[in-house]
């Protein structure tokens, strides 16, 4: 199959066995550091028969196969490859299965004169199993677009004269918090009959009752047929009934019936057989025998599939629609820890009784033009933007996947159902948490899909301008949820594996590295991340309040802020114990106490010095929003103080040097160095008159970065390293500040546009683009970081969404540029 390069679309070339997934030899010479996470890791492997968080002795090996996603936000996940197999699993919160399921296909059947003249399975494998079938479709007639949340698929079929479109869509629509919740995905087939004669086309889709694990053939799964009319519309197919202990769910295959079209189905078949009776079946007539009543309930061993197929006549010279869609109805979940039953987000439109999946294939079917509209209304004056390259257009929608496919859960919590973890103290202060928490649900989303922690929140800070820009009240709803956690605090002793020190897992009043582990309880217990003990990062609690002023000035939320205001305190007064020396700037400690958290930072810092400076002025701001005068006085003279350190301490003519400790890497460049100005100036703190840090210095910060850590790095080719030495060679000293964060570039590339340096900024992240999408062909898995040798680690990472602050500083500067108001004004309530 080809991927089409008409952009925006997804291409890739290189080969797997080209890459190297993070090598753990790297991690040496803390011999010690292995020896205990490896003692970790065969206890809660071996023993207690769990998965590792982050599993460094089984990483997921690469596989260049990906393209969009399946289903809405939260409520589980099936990825299709670019050749159109379903690859990627998640219908279990947060645990990814990687597994091609090579019964779940769709074949055409052309008919002509009343006799079956072409029949073929749309896939290019040639598998071992349903020998059964035609397999084989010669992929050079067949193109890929993908432009999430949507995808198409043409397939020229050979000597027949007839193109197949397939458009697969997905609800994933801004601003719009019903819908989008939806496990659904749709398939619209348009066939194209460029022939002088009619010809009746049948679409067949087949899948297994399963995902391809071992619990497929665990017995006593089962299949039967359904129809639904409502409102004048009638849909029809088969549900496929999958009956584990934990998280039992139904699958719907169906087609949408109207004057000319035809529904058929067979409500079981064996999938491991050679698969002759449903393939005759479709051959015979281009329908399917269409049984009544439920299938036999499967026996331990056996698997079982289903197919449902749509039939309409094409005029010659004619067009026609087949309309098909996948539900999956999965409302009651349990984490790893199966302490507790959560209910998806959208049971509050379907219910929970796991008997929606025939309802959810109605309103799919019957909605999803309406989905396409919001979509391209939405999407359309960025691709129409012809200032934009083509490029960019497709970074900026394709990476959003991430939103859906990074593990994501999005829970309702009706308002006579409180979890325990809203019981506590916390909750309790913060006057508006339950109602946005049972108008919103609760939203989580994985660092990675390899790095398994809920809403990590050092990472989260800069994918956080998807959240906001695209669903404002799950930002809102999320930022609560970490608010409840940094006011409780959990007192459980544990060693820490880095340093091998015993802590408690969470301090009172700061922020928590993550929200927890979906394999255990999320929320309930927090902190899964146990490499370091996050309460000394100097980061986290920062990015807390950077986030609450950035959400208000986006979003004018002003309950929000209110309630927000004692928690940012609170934090703000944590953060000043790591100010030792009080000259109005924090120090880092002297180990990798900061996102970076492999790479050591001593005193004075450029990235969290800059942080530091950012949120105390708009601790300042919110201050006087709220009219707090005292505060607003405390931390003015804490910015003065603090500004003149900065400056004396770290600039040296040129930039901000990595930190002050005077060591042989302290004047490194660092490509997140103005991660302080990315913020201020996202919520327009960056005018003359309230700068908190010089023009002139950032400004040649920026052009620095440019220069050494991107035009002097892979011919700048690849974005920004994250730490160049002056003369030009990558800082090696660490594992991290030898690496390229994609995420970090993005959101570098944002300070460059905000600052003016709009061709430096493009340049910067296109490197990142072309590397991961189509030098790597990592397409919808773009990986936290990759080294200039195809090293990479992490695939499918959270940061990269980061790149949505691209299109906020675009957009705040068309906004400046049509209407040159004041300072402070914000781009998304002009
Ligand atoms: C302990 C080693 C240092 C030994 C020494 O200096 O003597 C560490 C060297 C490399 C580390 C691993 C590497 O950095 C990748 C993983 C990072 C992961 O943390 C998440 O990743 C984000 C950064 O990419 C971070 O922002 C986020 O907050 C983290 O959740 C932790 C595991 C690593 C495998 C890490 C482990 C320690 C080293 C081996």
């Amino acid at each position: 199959m080809t991927r089409s390069e008409t952009a925006p679309s997804i291409w890739a070339t290189a080969n797997a066995e080209d890459c190297l997934s993070f090598p753990l030899a790297t991690a040496f010479p803390s011999a010690c550091w292995l020896w205990r996470y490896f003692k970790w890791w065969y206890k809660k492997t071996r023993i207690e028969k769990k998965s590792a968080f982050i599993d460094l002795l089984c990483a997921v090996p690469l596989q260049q196969i990906y393209g969009c996603p399946l289903g809405g936000i939260g409520g589980g996940t099936i990825t299709r490859g670019w050749r159109g197999e379903f690859c990627r699993w998640q219908l279990n919160p947060g645990k990814y299965h990687y597994e091609t399921v090579i019964t779940d296909q769709f074949t055409v059947c052309l008919r002509r004169k009343g006799q079956t003249v072409y029949q073929q399975v749309l896939s290019v494998e040639k598998p071992s199993a349903l020998q059964g079938w035609n397999w084989g479709y010669c992929g050079r007639y067949a193109f890929y677009h993908a432009l999430y949340p949507r995808a198409w698929m043409v397939y020229e079929l050979p000597g027949q004269n007839v193109v197949l479109t397939c458009r697969q869509i997905s609800p994933v629509i801004p601003h719009d918090y019903k819908d989008s919740s939806l496990p659904v995905g749709v398939f619209i087939w348009e066939v194209e009959n460029n022939s002088e004669e009619p010809v009746d086309v049948s679409i067949m889709f087949t899948l297994q009752n399963g995902t391809g694990t071992k619990g497929d053939g665990s017995g006593g799964h089962w299949n039967e047929p359904f129809a639904l009319q409502d409102s004048g519309e009638r849909v029809a197919g088969v549900l496929l009934h999958h009956c584990t202990p934990i998280n039992p769910f139904t699958f719907a295959v169906a087609a949408r019936e109207k004057a000319g079209t035809v529904i058929t189905h067979l409500t079981a078949f064996d999938p491991v057989g050679s698969g002759r009776d449903v393939w005759q079946d479709l051959l015979q007539d281009g329908k399917l025998e269409s049984p009544t009543g439920k299938s036999k309930q499967t026996q331990k061993g056996e698997v079982t599939a289903a197919a449902v197929c749509a039939s309409c006549t094409v005029p010659a010279r004619g067009h026609g629609t087949l309309e098909l869609a996948l539900v999956w109805d999965m409302p009651r979940v349990h984490f790893g820890s199966k302490e507790r039953l959560h209910l998806r987000r959208y049971t509050r439109f379907f219910g929970s009784n796991g008997d929606a999946a025939p309802a959810l294939s109605h309103y799919a079917l019957t909605h999803y033009k309406e989905w396409e509209r919001k979509i391209e209304a939405w999407q359309k004056p960025i691709l129409e933007d012809s200032q934009l390259p083509s490029w960019y257009k497709s970074a900026l929608f394709n990476e959003l996947y991430f939103m859906t496919d990074g593990g994501t859960i999005w829970l309702d919590i009706p308002p006579d159902c409180l979890p325990q973890d809203l019981q506590g103290p916390g909750a309790a202060k913060l006057s508006h948490l339950l109602p946005v928490l049972h108008e919103y649900g609760r939203f989580a989303y994985l660092e990675g899909q390899e790095y398994r922690m809920y809403n990590t929140y050092d990472v989260h800070f800069y994918a956080s301008f998807a959240l906001v820009m695209l669903w404002p009240k799950l930002q809102i709803s999320l930022q609560y949820d970490i608010a409840v956690t940094v006011l409780n605090e959990d007192m459980q002793p544990r060693q820490y594996l880095v340093c091998g020190k015993t802590a408690q897992v969470k301090l009172k009043n700061v922020v928590p590295h993550d929200i927890g582990d979906p394999d255990d309880e999320p929320w309930q217990r927090v902190n899964a991340y146990l490499m370091h003990d996050t309460a000394n990062w100097k980061d986290l609690n920062l990015k807390f309040v950077l986030q609450v002023y950035r959400d208000y000035y986006l979003t004018h939320d002003a309950l929000y802020l209110q309630d927000m205001w004692p928690v940012c305190q609170a934090v703000m007064e944590s953060e000043l114990k790591f100010d030792t020396d009080n000259d109005g700037l924090i120090e880092n400690g002297g180990t990798a106490d900061q996102t970076y958290d492999a790479w050591v930072v001593n005193g004075a810092s450029a990235y969290c010095g800059g942080l530091w400076l950012a949120a105390v002025r708009m601790m300042c701001e919110m201050a006087e929003v709220l009219g707090d005068t005292e505060t607003r006085q405390k931390y003015s003279a804490i910015l003065q103080k603090g500004k003149e350190s900065f400056e004396r301490l770290l600039w040296n003519g040129k930039y901000y040097n990595y930190d002050s400790s005077g060591s042989s890497t302290s004047s490194s460049i660092m490509s997140d160095q103005c991660a302080g100005q990315w913020f201020l100036g996202a919520c327009g703190l960056d005018q003359k008159e309230v700068e908190v840090f010089p023009k002139s210095h950032i400004v040649s910060a920026l052009k620095t970065i440019f220069e050494k850590n991107v035009m002097s790095f892979a011919g700048g080719t690849m974005g920004a390293v994250n730490g160049m030495r002056p003369d030009g060679v990558p800082d090696t000293s660490s594992v991290q500040s030898s690496e390229v964060w994609v995420g970090v570039v993005y959101a570098l590339a944002a300070t460059m546009i905000q600052e003016g340096l709009v061709q430096e900024g493009f340049h910067t992240a296109e490197g990142c683009y072309r590397t991961v999408w189509e030098n790597l062909g990592m397409a919808f898995q773009t990986p936290e970081a990759y080294c200039e040798k195809k090293v990479y680690r992490s695939l499918a990472y959270m940061r990269p969404l980061s790149i949505w602050s691209m299109q906020l500083a675009l957009e705040s500067k068309a906004h400046r540029a049509l209407s040159p108001t004041p300072p402070q004004k914000n781009p998304l309530h002009p």
